[in-house]
């Protein structure tokens, strides 16, 4: 594929995967360019009455809607262990089945916020660290990035703790969207994925000894005994809050709408062959939610679907 052009005269989302795929000793046949290591679990989603306030769309009104959910560890190393520092953020996609057989999802990370504010920061970022190896100059290309990105280097000062569970860990949608109701009202938010219980994370001395499949081995055991209840919601934008920019943090005083509870029973016994064959996308959207003009938003898709044209040998 486009082995006669220069990887700088390639798109930019094209070269995004390559770096990613290049930074995880890829290719890994057959699995995402990111967040390759994953599970896949099945459930329902019930809308919250005060859903219907902020958007029309169809799995926010009153009745239940079947889901199916992914969580995966960041990098494309299909066998990285769920402990690993590189394994955050740790991801959640969801995926509403809708009424006319159609979907939506959902894809969100245990981050609130992103390292860069577009497409070509974000390689930047990428590639800076992928010229960092043990014997480059100092200060390496990282050191130098970091340096002039202060929203990287916040990204990458977060901490991120490892969870306890898939289950007990919150996810932010870091990307804004536009929400209308019934009566054509607007309003951009976040999504908030959190865990009914409250989060729960190792202590340090746990996460050293975590075993490497820790997160996808206790999630079976989880559901068989109870299910995992998530509630999601969104946090609204103020006038002046930036909704184009997921390096822009939000204050916690802003306003919340609970959309409703996402309750997970089972892993699927088809995961393994559902996840290769399935590409989740933050822009299948549904009548009630539109995209915001984020560039990184708007840049997933085309993103995702080099990396799922590859995963099926295309
Ligand atoms: C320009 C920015 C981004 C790029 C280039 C990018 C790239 C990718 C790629 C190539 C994949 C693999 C997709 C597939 O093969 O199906 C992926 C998956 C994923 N990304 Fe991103 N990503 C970006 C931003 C984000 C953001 C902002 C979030 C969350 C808010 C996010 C969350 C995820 C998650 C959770 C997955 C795994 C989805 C699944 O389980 O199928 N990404 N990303």
């Amino acid at each position: 594929e486009n082995a006669s052009i220069a990887e700088g005269d390639k798109p930019v989302v094209e070269q995004i995967v390559n770096t990613l795929t290049k930074l995880s000793g890829g290719p890994h046949k057959g699995y995402r360019a990111n967040h390759a290591k994953g599970i896949v679990v099945q459930g329902e989603f019930i809308p919250a009455k005060s859903a219907a306030s902020l958007s029309s769309a169809a799995h926010l009104q009153a009745k239940a809607s079947a889901v199916t959910v992914r969580f995966s560890d960041a990098t494309g190393l299909p066998t990285i262990p769920d402990a690993d520092g590189n394994s955050f953020p740790k991801g959640i996609a969801i995926r509403f089945q809708l009424p006319d057989a159609t979907y939506t999802d959902i894809v969100s990370i245990s981050t609130n916020g992103f390292p860069a504010a577009t497409p070509e920061d974000f390689l930047g970022l990428l590639n800076a660290i992928a010229a960092s190896g043990p014997n480059a100059a100092k200060p390496t290309p990282i050191e130098q990035f970091l340096g002039s990105h202060p929203a990287a280097l916040s990204f990458v000062q977060m901490p991120k703790p490892a969870p306890v569970s898939f289950a007990t860990e919150a996810f932010y949608g870091v990307n804004a969207f536009k929400f209308t109701n019934a009566q054509g009202a607007t309003q951009y938010g976040r999504y908030r994925i959190t865990p009914i219980n409250g989060t729960e994370f190792l202590t340090k001395e746990q996460t050293a000894n975590a075993a490497p499949n820790y997160l996808i081995d206790e999630l079976p055991v989880r559901l068989s005994k109870a299910p995992a209840k998530f509630k999601i919601s969104v946090q609204l934008a103020d006038k002046d809050d930036a909704v184009n920019d997921p390096t822009v943090v939000w204050p916690e005083t802003r306003k919340q709408v609970e959309l409703g509870t996402l309750t997970l029973k089972n892993v699927d016994a088809n995961g393994l062959a559902f996840e290769k064959a399935t590409m989740f996308n933050p822009l299948n959207l549904v009548d009630g939610i539109e995209e915001s003009d984020d560039p990184i938003l708007l840049a997933r898709p085309a993103a995702y679907a080099v990396s799922y044209g590859r995963r099926l040998g295309q």
